[in-house]
């Protein structure tokens, strides 16, 4: 870490800004909660006034969890799917318009994770700003000709060979409520626009968020410290991992399944 914690508690904590947290837990993925849950009660924006926006299909598997005082759980229900890719793209619909009826009225700032994960250390009021990513665990040592970009022009998402910044992660989003909105938006447009098009991007929404972080630069980038994954060795780069994807077995979780990166 390069901040002084104090420092930016000192000048966040007395906004009193409520942040909401948009997770999908849909199909097996239920079982991330209670992890996903309680580690971020002992790191995940400690002292602020947080909200949690439950997206599953089945509501009545999710963990009853003690919260610390100011946070709590709104449970939104949502259908299942028997495709992945399917339920991790709608996400960016889902959060549009959830955002357009209950969280545009709720929050100061938005945080959109992915739930297969567990907080390790402090996530704080340093990840505010305007428009927030987090750079892929898998990419950061590589330079854009590497990035698994989506390369045909035929889809929405396309970016052309010579272009790019970073390739960032599709599970960590954030941002002030309105800027996470006209991204949700567009997303959901080039996914819907691809659809009928019958192509789907070679990362789903996270190709497409890539895309629109080329072209609207994000006012924040986190490190990978910021998104990690479990079955990465430790290096000597990132010394603290406050956030990782855990190892699951895909072929368990998914309803049909597809090669990880
Ligand atoms: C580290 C990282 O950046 N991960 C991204 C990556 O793979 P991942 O392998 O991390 O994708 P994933 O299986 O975790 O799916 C993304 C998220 O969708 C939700 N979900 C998914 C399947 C399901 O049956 N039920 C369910 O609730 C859940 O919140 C999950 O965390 O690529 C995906 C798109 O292809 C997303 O962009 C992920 O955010
Ligand atoms: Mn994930």
């Amino acid at each position: 870490g390069t901040f002084n914690p104090l420092v930016v508690d000192s000048i966040y904590k007395p906004m009193h800004l409520s942040i909401a947290t948009t997770v999908f837990a849909v199909g097996k993925y239920v079982r991330f909660l209670r992890d996903f849950l309680e580690t971020a009660e002992k790191h995940f924006m400690v002292d602020f006034k947080v909200r949690y926006y439950i997206f599953t299909d089945r509501g009545g598997d999710v963990p009853a969890v003690v919260l610390a005082p100011g946070r709590k759980v709104t449970i939104i229900p949502v259908p299942g799917s028997n495709r992945w890719q399917e339920i991790s793209s709608r996400r960016m619909e889902m959060i549009q318009t959830t955002i357009e009826n209950q969280i545009g009225k709720e929050a100061d700032y938005i945080f959109c994770l992915d739930v297969d994960t567990k907080f390790h250390g402090r996530w704080g009021a340093e990840t505010l700003s305007r428009l927030v990513a987090a750079v892929h665990p898998g990419y950061y040592k590589q330079t854009h000709e590497h990035y698994p970009y989506e390369r045909r022009p035929a889809s929405r998402a396309y970016i052309p060979a010579g272009e790019g910044d970073y390739y960032y992660g599709g599970a960590t989003i954030a941002g002030y409520v309105g800027d996470v909105h006209k991204l949700a938006k567009y997303c959901r447009e080039q996914l819907e626009a691809d659809a009928a098009n019958s192509i789907e991007a070679a990362w789903q929404e996270e190709s497409h968020l890539n895309r629109y972080l080329l072209y609207n630069k994000p006012t924040k980038i986190l490190s990978p410290e910021y998104l990690w994954q479990d079955f990465k060795a430790k290096t000597n780069e990132v010394q603290i991992i406050r956030f990782s994807q855990v190892n699951k077995n895909y072929a368990e979780v998914r309803p049909n399944v597809k090669k990880r990166k």
